[in-house]
């Protein structure tokens, strides 16, 4: 096994990451809406399964948005003039953004809203 490639892949994988935190706002917005669900996570004590799916929610978004700075990059390789293609590429990539980032709201609202209810119950 060539482990100088392996650790390679790695060391490039978050040269990727730290790139897109630099650059992208929205990584950065997604990102900071991760930590307060995790955050929020151990607050309210989420058991095995809750934790499951606010982590695939977190890492999905945070994916699909990685996936997305990817595509808007490699489109403004290809061109920078305005052409119709462009825009469908970048659109859809967006679409796919989204759609993962609505899963993820109706994933915060599901686990997250009714701890809250009762915790302001008891202390209100
Ligand atoms: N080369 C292009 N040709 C046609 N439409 C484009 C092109 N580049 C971006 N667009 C479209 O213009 C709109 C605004 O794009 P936006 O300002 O988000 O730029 P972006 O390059 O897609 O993203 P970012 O600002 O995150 O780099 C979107 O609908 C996008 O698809």
């Amino acid at each position: 096994m060539d482990y100088e490639r392996l650790v390679a892949s790695f060391k490039y994988a978050w040269q990727g990451i730290v790139d897109v935190w630099q650059n992208e706002q929205n990584f950065r917005i997604h990102a900071c809406v991760a930590l307060t669900m995790v955050v929020l996570g151990f607050v309210f004590s989420l058991n095995a399964i809750e934790w499951l799916f606010v982590i695939l929610a977190i890492t999905g978004v945070l994916s699909t948005e990685l996936m997305n700075t990817a595509v808007e990059r490699s489109v403004d390789l290809i061109t920078r003039e305005q052409h119709p293609l462009a825009k469908r590429a970048k659109d859809a990539s967006a679409a796919a953004v989204l759609i993962y980032a609505c899963m993820a709201f109706i994933v915060g609202i599901v686990i997250f809203v009714p701890k809250i209810i009762k915790w302001c119950l008891v202390f209100f």
